[in-house]
C-alpha cells in the first residue's frame, strides 16, 4: 500500500491524515468464548451479540483472508500477530499450526512474529513445544498471589484458577518459553501493589503490564451490562473498578521500588511508555498516544471493529471477507474514530502539565466532568496526576541520561547518592532543598 494522504473534514478544520503504513488488529478467532468467568471481563458478554451462534471459530477461509490482508496491507517488513479472545487455547494447537502455514504462504519475504494472550489454565506440554518451536511470545493473565488472583478470576463453575495458572507457568519455564504477565488493577488488587509486584518477579515475569479496570454498568435491563460512555447517563461505575486515587498510589508504590532497584532488569510497560513520552518518542501504547485508530479487533466471524474496547455496533468497520483490512483501517470512519481522541479533549487536559504524557488516556474512560464542569475528563485523571507528579524527577533524570546517550538505569545510583545526602540532611536537621530536585524544601516534599 502506498503512503497516500487524504484530506478529511473534522469539525471545521481540514487535516491531512495519512493512510496508516502499519496497524494492528487483535485477533479473536474464538470470539468471546472462554472457560473462565472473570467477574470484571469486558469480553464475555459479547456473546449476546451472536444469540444464534453455537460454534465460535474463525473459519479457515476467513482466517486465510485475515492473514493475507494483515500481511499484504502493511508496508512494514515485520508483522506481529496478536492472538486473543475469549480464550484462544480452546481452539487447540492444530488451529494455530494452520495459522502459521497461512502466514508462511503470504509472508512474501516479511518476518512474522506471534503474541498469544491466554489465561494460562489450559497450557500443556504440547502447547509449550508449539510456542517454543515457533517463537511465540506468551502473555499470561494473572492478577497476583493466590487470594488476589482468585477473588475475580474464576471458572464458569466458580472454581479458583491460581493453581492451574501456576501449573501452566511451570510448564512454560520447563520448555523455556518466553512469557510476560498481564495483571489488572481492580478495587482489590489496587490495595496490594508491592505484594503483586514482588510476586510477579518471583514467578519469572520480566515484562509486566498493569491494566486498570474501569467499567460502567447499565442501571436498567439491557442486552449489554457493560456500556460505553454513550450510555453514561444511565450507567454507574462497577464496584470492581479501581478507585482513581488508589490506582495512582498503586503505580507510585511500584514505581518507587522499580526505580530504586529494578530499572533495565524488569520492564513495566507503563513506566517504559511514560519515559518514551518524556523524551518525545512515540509511546507505542494507544492509551498514552495522541490519537487512536491504529489498533482494531477482528471477531470469530470476520467482523472488524475500531478497537478491542469498542466492539459495539457503531464502531463496526466491515467484514474481512468483503473489505481489506487496509481499507478499513484507512476508512473515514476509522480516521474520525482515531482523531476523536485528540479532538474531544476538554480544556482541562489541553492545559494540563502532563498532557504530553497522558493525552487524556483512553476515551472509553472519559466520562467525568472537569472541575469547571466540562464533559469528557478521564475517570482516572487524579491517579495519573499523582503518578506523573511522583515520577517527574526520576523521569527527568532518565530522560537526561538518554539524551547524553547514557543508560537510564543510572537513575538507581543517582537516587542512592541523593538518599545518602538525605540522611545527612536529617542528621544535621537542616531545612535543605529536597533531594529529588522538586525545588521544594525537603520537609515539605519527600521529608514529610
Ligand atoms: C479479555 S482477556 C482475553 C485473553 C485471555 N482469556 C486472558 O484472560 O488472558 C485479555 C486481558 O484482558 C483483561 N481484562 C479483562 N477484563 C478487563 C477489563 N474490564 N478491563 C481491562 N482489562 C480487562 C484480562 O484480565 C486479560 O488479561
Ligand atoms: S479468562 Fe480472559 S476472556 Fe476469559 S473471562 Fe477471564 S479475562 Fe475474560
Ligand atoms: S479507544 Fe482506548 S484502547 Fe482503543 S485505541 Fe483508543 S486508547 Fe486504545
Ligand atoms: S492527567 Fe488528567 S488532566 Fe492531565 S491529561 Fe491526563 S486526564 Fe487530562
Amino acid at each position: 500500500m502506498k503512503n497516500q494522504s487524504k484530506t478529511i473534514r473534522f469539525g471545521d478544520t481540514h487535516r491531512h491524515f495519512p493512510v496508516p503504513k502499519t496497524f494492528s488488529v487483535i485477533a479473536k478467532p474464538i470470539g468471546p468464548k472462554c472457560n473462565l468467568n472473570c467477574t470484571y471481563c469486558y469480553y464475555l458478554e459479547k456473546e449476546n451479540f451472536y444469540p444464534d451462534t453455537t460454534k465460535f471459530k474463525l473459519r479457515e477461509n476467513a482466517l486465510e483472508q485475515f492473514i493475507k490482508s494483515y500481511i499484504q496491507d502493511q508496508e512494514a517488513g515485520h508483522i506481529t500477530f496478536a492472538w486473543q479472545g475469549g480464550e484462544p487455547t480452546m481452539l487447540g494447537v492444530d488451529y494455530f499450526k494452520k495459522a502459521l502455514e497461512l502466514q508462511k504462504k503470504y509472508a512474501n519475504g516479511k518476518t512474522i512474529a506471534n503474541a498469544f494472550q491466554t489465561n494460562g489454565t489450559y497450557i500443556t506440554d504440547e502447547w509449550c513445544s508449539f510456542f517454543k518451536d515457533n517463537g511465540f511470545l506468551v502473555g499470561i493473565s494473572i492478577d497476583g498471589p493466590e487470594k488476589l488472583n482468585d477473588h475475580y478470576r474464576r471458572t464458569k463453575g466458580g472454581e479458583p484458577t491460581f493453581r492451574k495458572i501456576m501449573k501452566g507457568i511451570e510448564l512454560l519455564h520447563k520448555h523455556q518459553v518466553e512469557f510476560n504477565t498481564l495483571s489488572v488493577v481492580n478495587d482489590l488488587t489496587s490495595q496490594y501493589p508491592l505484594e503483586i509486584y514482588r510476586f510477579l518477579k518471583s514467578i519469572g515475569s520480566t515484562f509486566m503490564q498493569f491494566i486498570p479496570i474501569v467499567e460502567c454498568s447499565a442501571t436498567q435491563d439491557d442486552n449489554l451490562k457493560l456500556v460505553t460512555e454513550a450510555y453514561e447517563k444511565k450507567a454507574h461505575v462497577t464496584e470492581w473498578s479501581v478507585d482513581p486515587e488508589k490506582y495512582g498510589e498503586f503505580l507510585c508504590a511500584i514505581f518507587d521500588e522499580w526505580v530504586r532497584n529494578d530499572v533495565a532488569r524488569y520492564f513495566v510497560q507503563i513506566f517504559d511508555v511514560t519515559l518514551a513520552n518524556w523524551i518525545g518518542q512515540s509511546p507505542g501504547l494507544c492509551v498514552f498516544g495522541d490519537t487512536c485508530g491504529r489498533a482494531a479487533a477482528i471477531e470469530h466471524n470476520g467482523d472488524v471493529y475500531s478497537c478491542d474496547h469498542y466492539v459495539y455496533e457503531n464502531y463496526y468497520l466491515g467484514n474481512v471477507m468483503d473489505t481489506s483490512l487496509g481499507e478499513m483501517l484507512a476508512s473515514q470512519k476509522q480516521t474520525d474514530f482515531g482523531l476523536a481522541k485528540r479532538n474531544s479533549l476538554p480544556r482541562y487536559c489541553l492545559q494540563c502539565e502532563y498532557h504530553f504524557a497522558c493525552h487524556g488516556e483512553c476515551p472509553k474512560n472519559r466520562f467525568i466532568k472537569t472541575p469547571d464542569g466540562q464533559d469528557g475528563l478521564n475517570y482516572l485523571c487524579k491517579g495519573y496526576k499523582m503518578f506523573f507528579k511522583y515520577a517527574t524527577p526520576f523521569m527527568n533524570y532518565m530522560a537526561k541520561e538518554l539524551e547524553k546517550k547514557r543508560a537510564p538505569a543510572n537513575v538507581m545510583q543517582w537516587i542512592k547518592q541523593k538518599e545518602s545526602k538525605k540522611i545527612a540532611y536529617n542528621k544535621l536537621g537542616r531545612n535543605d532543598p529536597c533531594f529529588c530536585g522538586s525545588g521544594l524544601k525537603y520537609k515539605k516534599c519527600h521529608g514529610k
